[in-house]
């Protein structure tokens, strides 16, 4: 995590007072969220505590009946999830598409035309299309799928498909990366492996997640904030959010173990 010289956290992304009313019920409550500059942040929070809605406001797919959003000290309340893209904020395992009968390779270079701004033109010369290759094979490196940048992405193990689309992701080049529940449906051999992706492409970038598998969370997060009715119940490491007694009266309350 990284400070800034005067001392004061360098929060990439912040929340103020965000809230959203559906129809008379108030999903997500003002909301106040920091998230730092080069961190791991964990949204978590027992069933219909409202994390699917804010990160849906966040990742500006839902608008917010009030409060606001800052990104680089930037206010995006009113930005479109396409702009907000281009700014450097990329939601993973929503806007990437994984294409089943091209291989991985091909699906990296399509994700990096993209970024570009090239067509899918799947008919340019092979000489231009290489062009793309370096770089999509060091992305393909970068999330472990070397030995497999030849196989047709639809015939990847499941967990490998994730580790493809987060390289679609990253050949967006984004700043900060949303991702949302990466481990949902995963087998145990996946978890590791897509927790061991998440933590090596957190280096340079910072991440916010919601994720329901709790060990994944106080492996990975650097931070915690835990929502419980639409409101911010407690925030910090997993060490303090973990005993704080609302956080664990929240989840017996809603059935959790
Ligand atoms: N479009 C909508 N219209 C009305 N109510 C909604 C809508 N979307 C969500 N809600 C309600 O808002 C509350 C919060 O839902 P949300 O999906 O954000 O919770 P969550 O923490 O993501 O839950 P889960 O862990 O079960 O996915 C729930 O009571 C849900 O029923």
């Amino acid at each position: 995590m990284s400070s800034l010289a005067n001392g004061t956290d360098d929060i990439i992304l912040s929340a103020k007072a965000l809230t959203k009313r559906f129809a008379g019920f108030i999903a997500v409550n003002g909301v106040d969220l920091n998230v730092r500059r080069g961190s791991i942040h964990a949204l978590i929070g027992p069933n219909g505590a409202g994390k699917t809605t804010c990160f849906n406001l966040l990742t500006k797919f839902l608008q917010p009946t009030s409060g606001a959003i800052r990104f680089n000290g930037r206010d995006i309340t009113a930005l479109a999830p396409a702009a907000i893209t281009r700014l450097g904020i990329v939601r993973s395992f929503q806007i990437s598409a994984v294409f089943p009968r091209l291989t991985v390779l091909e699906n990296v270079r399509i994700a990096l035309q993209r970024r570009r701004g090239d067509s899918f033109d799947f008919w340019r010369p092979q000489r231009v299309l290489s062009a793309y290759d370096e770089e999509a094979l060091s992305r393909i490196e970068e999330v472990g799928l070397t030995p497999f940048a030849n196989a047709a992405a639809g015939e990847l193990p499941y967990g490998r498909k994730r580790a493809l689309e987060i390289a679609t992701t990253l050949a967006l080049e984004p700043e900060m990366l949303l991702l949302d529940e990466p481990m949902a449906g995963m087998a145990q051999e996946d978890v590791a492996r897509v927790s061991a992706l998440i933590r090596r492409i957190s280096a340079n970038r910072t991440i916010l997640m919601v994720e329901h598998n709790l060990s994944v969370v106080a492996d990975l997060s650097d931070r915690i904030t835990v929502l419980a009715r639409g409101e911010v119940l407690a925030e910090g490491s997993y060490g303090e959010v973990s005993k704080d007694q609302r956080v664990v009266e929240a989840y017996i309350g809603a059935g959790h173990e």
